[in-house]
């Protein structure tokens, strides 16, 4: 086994040797994400990381970074992937599951990089849920969860980081036939039934 290899096998100890099927929901700000990932959670038995809520959490829990992660959630700036990353191993490590939904990561070309070299996993393909900016603008301002980032002036660097960070991203698995593009601008009834027809009755939870 090469040092890179070896490395990551370390990092990631038992996660690696389970081989988890893992699933990038990507989409503008507002684009339903959160939303359609519970559903998918209940019907598919995947478990949710939200990227975003991984790093609120670790602004509450005090930690040392906590303010670094606060000023740039406020700006809609993408925090460095080395703290995103680090969330979403413990949290996979902790789920106990190999099946997961990676939610609002890779956002940048950096992300996505540093992801792929840290863990060494491929995403099985990714969801794309397009939708148009003033849908999403109407959404995020009525989303009343209190967040400090669905402020209008925010919401625009948010738009603008989308459109120069994240559809680069997109744009590269698209290329490599993995990006499941969704019309998500329709009611969440209607984009489920969409996703459902994605993951496939095969992949259904039996009650
Ligand atoms: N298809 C939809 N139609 C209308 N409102 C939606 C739809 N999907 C989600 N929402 C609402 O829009 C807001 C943003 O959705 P959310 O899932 O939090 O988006 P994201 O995780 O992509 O930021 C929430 O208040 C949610 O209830
Ligand atoms: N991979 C990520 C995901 C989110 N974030 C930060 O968290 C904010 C909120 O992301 P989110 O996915 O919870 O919410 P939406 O912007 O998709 O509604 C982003 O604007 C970034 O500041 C990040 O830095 N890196």
């Amino acid at each position: 086994m090469g040092t890179v290899e070896a490395a990551n096998k370390d990092a990631n100890g038992s996660l690696l040797e389970k081989n988890p099927t893992v699933v990038f929901v990507l989409g503008g700000p507002g684009s339903g994400k959160g939303t359609q990932c519970a559903n998918i959670v209940e019907n598919f038995g995947y478990t949710h990381l939200s990227a975003g809520d991984l790093l609120r959490a670790e602004i509450k829990s005090g930690s040392e970074n906590g303010t670094m992660i606060q000023n740039m959630i406020k700006e809609g700036k993408i925090v460095p992937s080395e703290v995103t990353i680090k969330l979403l191993q413990k949290a996979m490590q902790e789920s106990g599951n190999d099946k997961f939904l990676i939610d609002g990561f890779p956002r940048n070309e950096e992300n996505r990089a540093a992801f792929e070299k840290v863990t060494g996993i491929e995403p099985a393909f990714v969801l794309f849920f397009e939708c148009p900016e003033e849908e999403m603008e109407r959404r995020l301002l009525s989303r009343n969860q209190g967040r400090e980032d669905d402020n209008i002036e925010t919401i625009r660097k948010r738009f603008k980081v989308f459109l120069e960070s994240s559809l680069p991203v997109i744009n590269y698995y698209d290329a490599k036939g993995k990006v499941r593009k969704i019309d998500a601008a329709r009611p969440i009834e209607e984009v489920f039934e969409t996703v459902k027809g994605i993951f496939g009755p095969k992949n259904e939870k039996a009650d």
